[in-house]
């Protein structure tokens, strides 16, 4: 077992936009370094407003796409060694959960034959017996059973029901990693820490991390053990969640944490005041942050910040931050 379970590193995904001659290239995800490790399973939220890279991030980590730049080793494999890649066995280890779950069953199946296809199609259970058993159990976890769940289809459940089906289904191949995409961004609002509360039962329960993708940051600050933020597809703070939440060490991040505090709020961008987004500034090769920061000096408008380490875990790409690295 290597002892990152997840390595992103330098990773970079440029888009086109606007078509070919007139088109411009729109880096989405700009020179990405984080990393999650094997000995303990934690909860990684990335965190950032709309647009600034986290799908990108994550459906990298997927292999729903090629980074442009740089590489991601899931547990020692580089992605970069097609050769050694078996589609079955990353499916096993990595599962994907959703933002919107009644895209991810058929309207016209109904949900419990997608668990059982799930455990039986990827062989983890031999036999119609065993993957009941198991079924049950990845439901029971969620709060649900098959006796509840079978024979039903989509639109029988609440959306909160079916995103825990949805996660019942992910459990099933016994992942080491989970992917979840704003998971409780469609769902009522008295139930999304329901669904976040199950994130932090079952890292424990099924030793498996978790990366949680979201714009609602109260939810993060709850569940994460460890907080990402993207700001115009760079990376611009991570550390443990509560240290950042506590007190933030990038002026963009402070700007956040100000704007955010009940849980089911979202960051509006007008919440935060920040104007519309602009894919020039994606493109800039300065600190991003520079033409709206409250800090800049001519140093942030000349070149972009490296890593500050602030202390054995935590780091910060700012010239200025806000608080000054552990000696
Ligand atoms: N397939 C694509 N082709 C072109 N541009 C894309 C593509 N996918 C994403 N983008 C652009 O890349 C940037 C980052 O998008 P991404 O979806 O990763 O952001 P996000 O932080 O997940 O946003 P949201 O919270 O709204 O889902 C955006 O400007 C988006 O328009």
């Amino acid at each position: 077992m290597a002892d990152k379970l997840l390595e992103i590193k330098g990773v970079s995904k440029i888009f086109r936009v606007g078509g070919m001659i007139r088109g411009k290239k729109l880096v989405a995800v700009d020179d990405v370094t984080l990393s999650i490790d094997n000995d303990k399973p934690v909860i990684l939220s990335v965190v950032g407003e709309s647009g600034c890279g986290k799908s990108t991030l994550c459906k990298m980590v997927l292999r729903l796409h090629n980074p442009d730049m740089g590489d991601i080793v899931l547990d020692g494999k580089s992605y970069r060694d097609k050769k050694s890649y078996n589609a079955k066995q990353f499916k096993l280890e990595v599962q994907p959960i959703f933002q919107n779950p009644y895209e991810s069953f058929s309207a016209r199946k109904p949900v419990d034959s997608y668990l059982f296809n799930t455990a039986l199609r990827l062989g983890i259970a031999k036999n119609k017996a065993e993957a009941t058993n198991l079924v049950d159990d990845a439901l029971k976890s969620v709060g649900l059973s098959l006796a509840v769940v079978q024979g039903k289809y989509p639109t029988q459940f609440s959306g909160g029901e079916l995103q825990r089906v949805s996660i019942a289904r992910a459990l099933i191949t016994r992942p080491k990693l989970i992917i979840a995409d704003e998971p409780v961004a469609a769902i009522d609002a008295s139930m999304k820490m329901n669904i976040v509360n199950l994130f932090k039962e079952l890292k424990d329960k099924y030793k498996v991390s978790f990366i949680y993708i979201t714009h609602d940051l109260s939810t993060a600050y709850y569940v994460s053990d460890y907080i990402a933020t993207l700001y115009r597809g760079c990376l611009i703070e991570y550390g443990p969640a509560k240290e950042i939440m506590d007190e933030p060490a990038h002026p963009y991040t402070e700007l956040l944490m100000s704007a955010v505090p009940r849980i089911g709020d979202k960051w509006a961008d007008d919440d935060m005041a920040l104007p519309d987004m602009e894919s020039k500034e994606y493109s800039i090769t300065y600190c991003k942050f520079a033409p709206r920061c409250p800090y800049a000096t001519d140093e942030c408008r000349k070149s972009r910040p490296g890593e500050t380490y602030l202390n054995d875990v935590r780091k910060v790409m700012c010239f200025h931050p806000l608080i000054q690295p552990k000696k």
